[in-house]
């Protein structure tokens, strides 16, 4: 595969002519689509899983992990740590689209607590008590691909075999593989980019911790220039809270900007992140910290469409990080309203096109007591 490309060869859905190869520094498998596997020659002191593509319609960091790979399977960069490289939803990137059938990112680790147990933890700040079951992917848990939950599935019903139930499990059933008992030092990097505009264009957001975050990778996302870290405060089902919890991976979702078609991506704006991953990769020194410190948020609340009648009332045009004051009314259904609480609160993802029981926005607070 040196000269082909490993997107091109996803996107056109034919594995390589040679599944496997290797250069001075590493070997490589093609383990399935959209999942390489690149071995040092050396020790590795690192088994770091590289995602992205796990929504079909960002594709920035793909750009992003296709540019790496060009630099690793010609032998030009070295490898420091082993290294799982995984386009989330092929299907979803060939079709240009968030999902094909449920959203991948809400389907990690069998479903378990719900949205509104998650909502009810990030107020208390603690996580849900409903802990997940592994294997069984639940409807409270997945986005159907229309706005309405399908009513003939009952909150909390298995969900029928999809596209995407099916890449969740390969793709859990990867991770189990590909870390090892003995590991010292787990990371995960899954990279997205937002639906709409953000006032901080690069930003992170780290899985709930009960022990807290690492301090190295603490450091590497300082290294890599982002403007912005988001704590999460309860247990969730995204690919990161996933490794965070059963690997206990130091793992963080990346958020690189707005989400464009192929080729329309202007990767200049990552730089900072791009040498950061460079020399994570490389084994290289990190790159110092350029411009002001990062700017810190927790979760305080979740926003949950639990109604048919279900209606958000923060205009469409709204960025990221946009302030509201205490008493703003954010959403009302039938039965419950959401108003600010706190003196300031930051929105981040409102998305009014979301199935019942679901995620329709996060509230935060700054979090300047750096305890991340
Ligand atoms: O812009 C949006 O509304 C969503 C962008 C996105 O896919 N974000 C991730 C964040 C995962 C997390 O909360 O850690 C997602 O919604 O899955
Ligand atoms: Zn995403």
């Amino acid at each position: 595969m040196t000269d082909a490309d490993f997107l091109e060869l996803t996107l056109a859905g034919h594995p390589p002519a040679e599944r496997w190869g290797e250069t001075p520094w590493l070997t490589w498998r093609w383990l399935e689509e959209g999942v390489l596997e690149l071995l040092p020659r050396r020790p590795a002191a690192m088994s770091l899983v590289l995602s992205a593509g796990i929504h079909g319609n960002e594709t920035a960091p793909v750009e992003l992990i296709n540019l790496l790979l060009a630099e690793l399977m010609t032998g030009r960069m070295l490898l420091a740590p082993r290294l799982l490289v995984i386009l989330g939803n092929p299907q979803a990137l060939r079709a240009g689209k968030r999902y094909i059938d449920y959203d991948l990112n809400r389907l990690f680790g069998g479903g378990g607590a719900s949205d509104k147990a998650r909502d009810e933890a990030n107020v208390a700040g603690r996580d849900p008590a409903e802990k997940n079951d592994h294997g069984l992917l639940r409807h409270a848990d997945a986005q159907p691909g229309h706005a309405d939950a399908d009513p003939a599935l009952p909150m909390g019903a298995p969900l029928p075999q999809s596209n995407e139930t099916l890449r969740c499990r390969l793709l859990q059933r990867h991770l189990g593989r590909f870390f090892l008992p003995e590991d010292r030092c787990r990371w995960h990097l899954d990279m997205h980019t937002a639906i709409r505009g953000s006032r901080h264009v690069r930003f992170g957001l780290l899985p709930y911790q009960p022990g807290g975050h690492d301090p190295a990778l603490l450091h590497w996302l300082n290294a890599a220039q982002l403007d912005a870290l988001v704590r999460h405060r309860a247990a969730g089902t995204t690919f990161t809270h996933y490794s965070s919890e059963q690997f206990s991976a130091a793992s963080v979702t990346l958020e690189l900007g707005k989400a464009l078609p192929f080729g329309a991506n202007d990767l200049a704006q990552f730089n900072g992140v791009r040498a950061a991953l460079w020399a994570l990769i490389s084994g290289e020194a990190l790159p110092e910290r350029l411009g002001p410190p990062v700017k810190r948020y927790r979760v305080c609340r979740q926003i949950t469409r639990t109604q048919s009648d279900f209606t958000l009332l923060i205009p469409a045009d709204t960025l990221n990080f946009t302030v509201f004051d205490r008493g703003e009314l954010l959403a009302r259904e039938t039965g419950n309203e959401y108003r600010v609480r706190e003196e300031k609160e930051w929105v981040l993802f409102p998305n009014p096109d979301v199935a019942i029981g679901l995620r329709a926005g996060l509230m935060l607070v700054e979090d300047e007591d750096n305890q991340c």
